[in-house]
């Protein structure tokens, strides 16, 4: 996720380095250090927590004398609490975001969470930074950041996944990979393009607009969530993946 947020702001005239003990590509324009002895005397305004949350204790207390006087450090980890980050960075302001995939190519959807010390500049400069891979939501509350983590964060593996049994179930009817992929990507693309239209009717009367009275969309969508198993699938979907996020702060 991190290399997907780095590929947007690298666009901007910030000075960036990345540490990455595996030394993994960084695009042209970025420091990448894989021992952290080389920015020993170094201090940042803005250090961004990508690691996997599970390894913030670990990793972060290293950074703590890196940051500069007047910045923060933008967490992107699901879950793990900006009071226990800040904490761990020896109580330094913190703001945590929850972008997405998408924001790799300046599409991704990123919840903002102003945690403790944070000052109305550093939210604002974390508004500003994430807007630059994409739309941005700030919310009031850790609880509701994850559960933008829940609906948006992990979203795109949801949308991946109905995609591939889309097309899984599209290959059953006798097409081939890349004609079920055709298919499916540019029904889901054309169908969300047109939801996102402005003054687009709502989301029901989009469906019902496909529907034709005893046609083929209606025996679909009967087979599809006629018994309002997809909904409750979704419920129960979004419920999971919040309690994880609940788990990891
Ligand atoms: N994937 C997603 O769509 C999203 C992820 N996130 C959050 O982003 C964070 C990263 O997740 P994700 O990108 O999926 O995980 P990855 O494992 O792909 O990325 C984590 C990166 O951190 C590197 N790393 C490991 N140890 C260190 C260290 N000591 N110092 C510096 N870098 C280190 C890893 O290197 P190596 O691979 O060599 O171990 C890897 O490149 C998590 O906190 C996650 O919650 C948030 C929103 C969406
Ligand atoms: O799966 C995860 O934990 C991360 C956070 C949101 C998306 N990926």
């Amino acid at each position: 996720m991190g290399s997907a947020l780095l590929s947007q702001w690298v666009e901007g005239p910030e000075a960036i380095t990345v540490v990455d003990p595996a030394g993994s590509d960084v695009p042209d324009g970025v420091t990448l250090v894989t021992d952290r002895a080389a920015i020993a005397d170094r201090n940042f305004d803005l250090i961004v927590a990508a690691v996997k949350p599970q390894l913030i204790d670990d990793v972060l207390p290293d950074y703590a004398a890196h940051l500069a006087p007047e910045g923060y450090v933008l967490s992107i980890a699901a879950g793990y609490s900006a009071s226990r980050l800040s904490k761990v960075m020896g109580n330094a302001p913190v703001i945590r975001t929850m972008p997405n995939l998408p924001a790799a190519i300046g599409r991704g959807v990123s919840g903002i969470c102003p945690g403790p010390l944070a000052t109305a500049a550093h939210t604002e400069h974390a508004e500003d930074f994430m807007r630059r891979a994409g739309t941005t939501i700030t919310v009031d509350s850790e609880e509701k950041l994850d559960r933008v983590t829940a609906v948006a964060g992990s979203g795109p593996g949801y949308v991946f996944e109905i995609a591939r049994a889309y097309a899984e179930a599209a290959m059953a009817q006798g097409f081939d990979e890349d004609e079920a992929r055709k298919m499916v990507l540019g029904t889901i693309g054309g169908a969300v393009a047109m939801a996102g239209e402005p003054g687009a009717p709502s989301l029901e009367e989009l469906r019902n607009s496909v529907t034709s009275k005893g046609g083929t969309t209606a025996a679909g969508l009967a087979a599809l969530n006629g018994d309002g198993g997809l909904t409750t699938r979704l419920h129960d979907t979004l419920q999971a993946a919040y309690e994880r996020a609940v788990e990891l702060r």
